[in-house]
């Protein structure tokens, strides 16, 4: 269209005054035009012209795309934060779109060693909380003559994080237990807060109860065990005396090991520009969605960095940045010693931090990682956490199984509440929903440490079930992270301790998994506006090869549903 108008003005321009065309006489040269002047307009009426078609080009493809995406299967992912929904995506690309999947390899590598990075900073932190708790730690009377040790008298930052039971591999871990607190019809009533693995005996948690007013709280108790009035001053008072098992050695590989520390954010700031990177909200690294940082992460990671120095890719211009792939090798047999160690282990038993728990965990795989030519295999990069930040579209071409050739798309979400409000202009346009709720019974939400995981995940589902926009909508449960669930069973964890409502049946995961099946089937049932199939999947989507037999099924289940809502079967 825009180039019919260049192409009948350039002809009016030639040919001027050959007809009546009220444009072509506008447009047509003067009289007296010189030979460089008309040489000069013809050349820009041909780059008008080359222009015109361009943008011509460009609406075709844009008309192209929206029938293309208008018949494409859309499938989004939902689901509260570290609920497995970008590893569920990953695991998709593994299956159905391997070659894309592998291209992005050079990019993961960088993830992870951010994740490596920062689980040997948490590891540090909890020597350190440990060190501050043994300044602080209270004696009885044997003491009470001795003066108050200024060392004890007021809390350190990190003494203060550990008792708030704020902080552990997986932040919401440590909190004290609160049962879920679901509508009348869902489960049981909250019951009373009770202590948990955080709160393990101290050798001198008997003593606390005699401890000064002036005197924080140990941190070893939990907040509601610690005493807000002392009673008896003279009875008790803190001094400093070691009570940790750690000792010099590992207060020398914490110092080594502080060189890894700024490596975190430095790696941050090189992979993307300032407004693309976010700190999460239990301070690790995220981006949002759509911006470049797959790119700027290949390029980071095969780079060949300099020891000392290295070329943005974010076109920032010079940063010096230590290599952190050299500086990571250098502290490998460090990182392997300190995490090995059974008094560290003990120490992270008694202070209830499983770091094992925690997203992107890749200790155990040290001195693999840490070396100059790592590459991640396909299950680290299944196994690799970056948080999702706003909502991210990824198009599938299907590689095989039915329809292929055919194009999916799917949108993958950030979970946490304040990313919620994002979802909903996607409702109208999907085909399906696939939703990732891990029966985390015993745990909190990280942005809320109020609010249970499984109570976020029913109120969810019954919203998911009960909107007008989704009646016709295909939801697909997946009860991930059951592998957590069969160690968390397995460790002895109670489920009526946190859901009084479970009484007294046997603590095992066919149970456990029934009961809350049954719990999302029954809200399904009540508060879908049509009635429509319950689909559900028990899933540990680390697990690529299991997922990957799941997923088959999924996309064969949502390809039928779409033929057969255009008719076509
Ligand atoms: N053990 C285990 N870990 C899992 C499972 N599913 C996901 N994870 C891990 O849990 C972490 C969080 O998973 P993600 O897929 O990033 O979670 P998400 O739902 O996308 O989270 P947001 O992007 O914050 O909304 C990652 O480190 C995963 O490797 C599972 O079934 N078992
Ligand atoms: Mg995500």
């Amino acid at each position: 269209m825009a180039s019919k108008l260049f192409s009948a003005a350039a002809e009016a321009a030639g040919v001027a005054g050959a007809n009546d065309d009220p444009l072509a006489r506008v447009l047509a040269p003067p009289a007296d035009e010189t030979a460089e002047a008309r040489a000069a307009r013809l050349e820009r009426a041909v780059e008008a012209q080359r222009v015109s078609h361009e943008i011509d080009e460009d609406i075709q493809e844009s008309k192209k795309a929206f029938e293309r995406r208008k018949k494409a299967i859309k499938i989004l992912l939902l689901g509260q934060a570290e609920s497995g929904k970008s590893t569920t995506l990953k695991n998709f690309q593994l299956a159905f779109s391997p070659q894309h999947f592998r291209s992005e390899r050079a990019a993961w590598r960088t993830i992870i060693q951010l994740n490596l990075i920062r689980s040997v900073k948490r590891l540090l932190e909890v020597l350190d909380e440990e060190w501050d708790s043994e300044l602080t730690a209270p004696v009885k009377s044997a003491l009470k003559s001795a003066p108050s040790s200024p060392t004890a008298s007021s809390s350190s930052p990190r003494a203060a994080r550990s008792r708030s039971g704020s902080r552990s591999g997986s932040p919401s871990r440590t909190r004290p237990p609160q049962s879920i607190a679901l509508p009348p019809s869902a489960l049981a009533n909250p019951a009373a807060g009770s202590s948990r693995a955080h709160a393990i005996a101290h050798p001198h948690a008997s003593t606390s109860a005699a401890s000064s007013s002036h005197h924080p709280a140990p941190s070893f108790l939990p907040p509601s065990s610690a005493p807000r009035h002392a009673s008896h001053p003279s009875t008790s008072t803190s001094v400093r005396f070691s009570t940790t098992p750690l000792t010099d050695t590992h207060r020398r590989l914490r110092g080594r090991l502080r060189v890894l520390l700024p490596l975190e954010a430095a790696l941050a700031r090189a992979l993307l520009p300032p407004d693309d990177a976010v700190t999460g909200p239990a301070g690790d690294v995220c981006v949002r969605a759509g911006s470049a940082w797959k790119g700027a992460a290949s390029v980071l990671a095969s780079s060949g960095l300099a020891v000392n120095g290295v070329n943005l890719p974010n076109g920032k211009g010079k940063e010096h940045v230590d290599d952190p792939t050299r500086t990571l090798a250098a502290c490998k047999d460090d990182v392997v010693t300190l995490w090995e160690d059974p008094v560290v282990r003990a120490v992270l038993k008694r202070r209830g931090v499983r770091l094992q728990d925690m997203p992107g965990f890749f200790l155990n795989d040290t001195a693999r990682i840490a070396t100059l030519n790592y590459q991640p295999t396909d299950d680290d990069i299944v196994r690799a956490r970056l948080r999702t930040l706003g909502v991210e579209e990824h198009r599938f071409t299907m590689e095989s199984g039915g329809l292929p050739g055919s194009e999916w798309y799917i949108y993958d979400v950030g979970g946490s509440r304040s990313n919620r409000p994002h979802w909903i202009p996607f409702f109208d346009d999907v085909q399906a929903i696939i939703f990732l709720a891990p029966l985390a019974f015993n745990l909190m939400l990280e942005e809320d440490p109020r609010v249970n995981r499984v109570e976020d995940s029913i109120s969810l589902w019954r919203e998911i079930c009960g909107n007008g926009l989704l009646a016709k909508t295909t939801l697909i449960l997946f009860l991930n992270k059951m592998d957590i669930l069969q160690a968390t069973l397995a460790a002895g964890i109670r489920v009526a301790k946190y859901v009084p409502s479970y009484g007294d049946q046997p603590n095992d995961i066919q149970h456990v998994t029934k009961y809350f099946r049954d719990k999302f089937r029954g809200y399904h049932k009540r508060l879908s506006p049509h009635t429509r199939p319950f689909y559900v999947h028990e899933t540990s989507v680390v697990d690529t090869r299991s997922t990957a037999a799941i997923l088959v099924g999924v996309r064969e289940g949502i390809l039928r549903a779409h033929l057969q809502s255009v008719n076509v079967i």
